[in-house]
């Protein structure tokens, strides 16, 4: 049966008289191509253009990017009269039974070049009141399932997040006590570290980015999630109704925001290894004690 996504953190959402995903249950997640908006022909023809580009390595697919299964014609929530085309793309938290999920925006700018001067205006503002313009990427949502229940901050306090919060909110997610300051860190090496950590994924994506030429990644997320207790991590891709041809030209725009969210992700592993934060051993005597150390 289809259903609203109950775990989607950010986005336009399926509602009274709003059009947003829906998932079936069995691993298909579909997105409404509206009609009146050219956003999700632009998305559809960028799928079908990357599925069936020879250039793209099938790692990359498959490692980073949703599946893709073209179009499907669904009825819209609320409005069964109304039957709209979707884009049949793979659920991303299909498998998991408590997904703690983080979608971040990347790039220090999320207009496009072909932007007309309302949508520049628009996307220019609310880069603007974000951390994209600093940090090369925002966080627009978030979540995490802990012991206690599920912790999911409002949208417009995410929205207003400042890079205090952010640097915060990294650490709260991969926290079994997230809604507790501070924040434990306590699933930072299961999540973010490891050979198939979060760290390592993006790493591996940062790679493929130095050397692609094939499109610029406007406005498009990082779709980060483990499911509850750090298993499963992943990163994929999402968000696609901006891309553009990249014209034999580096998408430094999200390569810069990709290596500044790397950064931040490793500066938490650094934190919180005791060992790796006290760097390199060094003789005892050398060792003062710092001005928080409390004996
Ligand atoms: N393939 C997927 N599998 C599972 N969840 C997804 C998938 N794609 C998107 N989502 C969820 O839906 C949210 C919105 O996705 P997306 O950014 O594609 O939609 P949008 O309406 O175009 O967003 P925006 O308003 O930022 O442009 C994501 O934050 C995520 O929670
Ligand atoms: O992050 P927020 O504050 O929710 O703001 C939305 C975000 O910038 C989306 O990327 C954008 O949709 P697109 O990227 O698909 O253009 C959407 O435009 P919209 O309001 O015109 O739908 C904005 O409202």
């Amino acid at each position: 049966m289809l259903q609203r996504p109950e775990h989607q953190v950010a986005g336009h959402e399926a509602g009274s008289g709003t059009l947003g995903p829906l998932i079936d249950g069995s691993g298909n997640f579909y997105k409404p191509l509206n009609p009146s908006d050219e956003r999700g022909a632009h998305e559809l023809a960028f799928y079908t253009s990357f599925y069936s580009d020879t250039q793209v390595p099938q790692s990359i697919r498959s490692s980073f990017f949703p599946s893709f299964g073209g179009t499907r014609i669904l009825p819209v929530p609320d409005s069964p009269d109304l039957l709209l085309p979707h884009l049949v793309l793979g659920d991303l938290l299909h498998a998991y039974s408590y997904p703690c999920v983080m979608d971040v925006k990347m790039g220090a700018r999320t207009w496009y070049p072909s932007a007309s001067e309302k949508d520049f205006a628009k996307y220019w503002k609310k880069d603007l009141e974000s951390t994209t313009p600093l940090l090369g990427f925002r966080i627009s949502g978030l979540q995490v399932h802990h012991e206690s229940g599920r912790w999911k901050p409002y949208r417009d306090k995410v929205r207003k997040y400042t890079v205090t919060d952010v640097r915060q909110s990294l650490r709260q997610f991969v926290s079994k006590n997230p809604d507790k300051t501070p924040p434990d860190c306590a699933l930072a090496s299961s999540v973010y570290g490891g050979s198939n950590g979060i760290l390592a994924q993006l790493l591996q994506l940062k790679s493929w980015f130095e050397d692609q030429t094939l499109f610029h990644f406007y406005s498009t997320s990082l779709l980060i999630a483990y499911d509850k207790g750090g298993k499963a991590a992943q990163v994929k891709l999402i968000d696609f109704a901006h891309v553009m041809k990249g014209e034999g030209i580096i998408d430094h725009n999200f390569l810069g925001g990709l290596c500044s969210f790397i950064k931040w992700v490793s500066e938490i592993l650094t934190d919180s290894d005791p060992e790796a934060a006290a760097g390199p051993a060094e003789p005892e005597a050398t060792v003062g004690p710092t001005e928080n150390e409390t004996h």
